[in-house]
């Protein structure tokens, strides 16, 4: 008889401590479709303990200066890089992400958000200004939040948990954080870490669990009054209702539908590629990835024809496959919701130019039940089609052409989301001309995804409310004040 593998058992870390919990969710590896991992099923006692932790911490770390807490981040970085491989290998087991991703972006960016915070949070300064006819001068002051509840998805796990962990306890807050019940590896992993890198206990709290009832516990908390997060519009909208009675201070860094909008001036050999990435990275699940592709009529057919090659050479492997571009999906219920929209468009009479119903995906024996799906790229397609107006979340891009400039930018911000966008073209003009028009947060020009973590963070629209960054992020997590000097 084949021995059982032993599951991978998961405790939420309060106080300091790890603690087991009175139910379980099983947690399951997307490559081969088999639980591999428990996560506590926490609710609202496991809220109520790290509150009472994160309140009992909070004098002692609110008082430390700047660069105490910087230290503290800065030595954490140097543990989580130390440890990186292992989280690397753990990130793409838990999300199905590639291996390489989860080495070369996923983890060194995880570093990187404590080491930014570390650095940021010294660099602060207040305003000042004078009322000499009355005597007076007037000046700010910023003060921690108090408790700030942090809830991250499954896509970018430690990546995006890391980025609002590092700002909130820089900023002095403590922290109560719960990750997405699907991908809660490497934030118990970091937990390990917190200890040694002179974390005091209850400063930063994580708690595992679902949605409705861990997350809802989190955000319905009179004595948390500010939530960051980020994941999906509808969660958005109900953690917006809970938060309502308590006034809190929100932060929402939703989804998007995010155009590429391509002109006849384009460096196609830089283009092409790079539209391939943004389109598919990976799986398409980040809130960033291109979704509708926009092509001038005139270079219309030459640029599918050189995207949609390059698209096939994009390979679908397991995560470890060293010559794989893209791995396994979150979740068999997520593959589903993808595969649907891509039938949804072929029975509005769209064309399926490559990937799902139309190439063969070869994988491994014990990956067939893996959450696999090639990367498709979908043609002929309206504006008002739901796979033009939906965040699909997957390896899915529609192209279509367009005539002018003014049209473009009309479709392009004819969706509900305002997020990302990515303009090519060789005249500097035209550049600045339409980025500022699009409805966006975010626009790269000639590129995607070079982040400057300095500058602000999100999206307009139903993309969020609030922005992420070096001076957002400081603003979000903490309170100011104005003081008034009579002299
Ligand atoms: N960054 C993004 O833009 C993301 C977008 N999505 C979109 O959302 C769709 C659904 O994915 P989900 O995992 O269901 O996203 P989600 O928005 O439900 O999950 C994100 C986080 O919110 C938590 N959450 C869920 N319901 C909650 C509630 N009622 N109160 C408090 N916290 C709650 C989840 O446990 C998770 O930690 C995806 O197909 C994709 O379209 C998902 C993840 C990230
Ligand atoms: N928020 C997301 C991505 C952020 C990327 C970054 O900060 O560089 C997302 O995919 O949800």
């Amino acid at each position: 008889m084949a021995a059982t593998k032993a599951l991978l058992m998961l405790e939420n870390f309060i106080d300091g401590k790890f603690l087991p919990c009175n139910s379980y969710i099983d947690s399951y590896d997307p490559s081969t479709g088999e639980v591999y991992c428990r996560v506590p099923n926490s609710g609202k006692e496991e809220i109520k303990a790290a509150v009472e932790a994160a309140r009992g911490a909070f004098p002692g770390w609110s008082s430390r200066s700047p660069q105490e807490r910087s230290q503290v981040l800065n030595k954490l970085a140097d543990l989580l890089e130390q440890s990186l491989e292992e989280l690397a290998q753990a990130e793409s087991k838990d999300q199905g992400k590639t291996l390489i991703l989860a080495r070369t972006m996923d983890i060194p960016r995880s570093v990187q958000n404590f080491r930014f915070f570390a650095s940021s949070i010294l660099h602060h300064t207040s305003e000042c200004t004078q009322m000499d006819h009355l005597g007076c001068m007037h000046y700010t002051v910023r003060t921690p939040v108090g408790i700030a509840g942090l809830i991250s998805p499954w896509n970018l796990p430690l990546y995006l948990l890391t980025w609002k962990i590092a700002p909130a306890v820089a900023a002095g807050n403590t922290v109560i954080a719960k990750p997405s019940e699907l991908t809660s590896v490497t934030a118990w992993m970091l937990c390990k870490l917190l200890d040694k890198a002179g974390v005091p206990p209850g400063v930063v709290n994580i708690v595992f669990g679902t949605g409705p009832r861990v997350g809802e516990a989190l955000v319905s908390h009179p004595d948390v009054p500010l939530i960051s997060f980020t994941g999906s519009q509808p969660t958005a909208e109900r953690i917006t209702q809970l938060s309502a009675p308590h006034c809190k201070k929100l932060s929402l860094e939703l989804g998007g539908k995010n155009p590429a909008i391509i002109f006849e001036d384009a460096n196609l050999d830089e283009c092409i590629p790079a539209t391939v990435r943004s389109s598919f990275a990976n799986q398409g699940e980040i809130c960033l990835c291109t979704s509708r592709i926009f092509v001038q009529k005139s270079i219309y057919s030459e640029f599918l024809k050189r995207f949609v090659e390059a698209t096939r050479k994009w390979k679908v492997g397991i995560p470890s496959d060293p010559s794989a571009s893209m791995g396994a999906l979150i979740s068999k219920a997520h593959l589903e919701k993808v595969k649907s929209y891509v039938k949804k468009a072929l029975a509005e009479g769209a064309q399926i130019q490559c990937g799902e119903g139309v190439d063969k995906l070869h994988l491994p024996a014990r990956n067939q039940a893996g959450y696999f799906m090639l990367p498709t790229v979908i043609t002929d397609i309206k504006d008002e089609s739901c796979c033009m107006k939906e965040e699909i979340f997957g390896p899915v891009t529609c192209v279509t052409p367009f005539d002018n400039e003014e049209e473009v930018i009309q479709r392009a911000n004819s969706v509900k989301y305002g997020l990302a966008a990515t303009v090519w073209s060789r005249d500097v003009g035209r550049i600045h001309r339409v980025a500022k028009k699009l409805q966006s947060g975010l626009v790269w020009t000639n590129c995607w995804l070079i982040r400057e973590l300095n500058l602000p963070f999100g999206g307009m629209k139903s993309s969020g409310i609030g922005r992420e960054g070096a001076k957002d992020s400081y603003d979000f997590f903490t309170e100011i004040k104005t003081i008034t000097v009579k002299h």
